[in-house]
């Protein structure tokens, strides 16, 4: 595969440093910008779209944008693109008490990555899915809701930085990307 350069728009440290180490074993070669981007409101793969067009426009230039959500099977897959919000107002240790008055504490990790090859063309979009449940945190507590979502006994926020990224939603979507782009080149 020949090397491919992706600028990755995004705000988050902690993504662009999750995004470059599962990178780090391809021929893509990673830059980023940080670009503030409006999110719209719609399904998953609306607002992934959305935000990579927007990001397009802003650098007049091909983008690759992410967006994550975290579903609760007991909301119908709510707070899902909306999670950010709901972590900034309750805090990592208030996080898991959402879900309090329900038994079903089982959610999903989505995330969306969208590439947008230039203004006015039609992004692709690759996105990876894991299961897991809704736990009062452990672990650091430095990376959104990292410590408050386990996996198979650990949260996201115990396990080395490897092993989350094998089976994360992050790690699963980048496994799609990087095939397309074996394909593609
Ligand atoms: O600039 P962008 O890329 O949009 O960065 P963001 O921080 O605004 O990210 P999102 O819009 O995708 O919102 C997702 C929320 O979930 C958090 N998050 C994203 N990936 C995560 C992960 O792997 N583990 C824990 N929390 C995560 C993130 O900190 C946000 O609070
Ligand atoms: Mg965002």
């Amino acid at each position: 595969m020949a090397p491919k350069q992706l600028n990755f728009i995004t705000g988050n440290a902690n993504k662009l440093a999750e995004v470059q180490a599962i990178l780090a074993s391809t021929p893509v070669e990673l830059q980023s910008q940080n670009v503030d981007l409006l999110e719209i409101q719609g399904t998953i793969e609306e607002i992934s779209v959305d935000k990579a067009r927007r990001a397009a426009g802003a650098i007049n230039g091909p983008v690759l944008v992410e967006d994550t959500c975290l579903c609760f099977n007991a909301f119908d897959e709510l707070p899902g693109p909306y999670v950010k919000w709901f972590l900034k107002a309750l805090g990592v240790a208030n996080f898991h008490k959402l879900l309090a008055g329900f038994e079903d504490k089982s959610a999903q990790a989505v995330c969306t990555f969208a590439y947008c090859e230039g203004p006015g063309k039609d992004p692709i979009v690759f996105q990876g899915r894991t299961d897991g449940k809704i736990v009062p945190a452990r672990g650091p507590t430095n990376f959104g809701w990292d410590a408050c979502f386990e996996y198979d006994g650990q949260t996201y926020a115990e396990m080395p930085k490897e092993e989350k990224n094998t089976i994360s939603h992050r790690g699963r979507a980048l496994a799609k990307l990087t095939e397309w782009l074996k394909a593609e080149l």
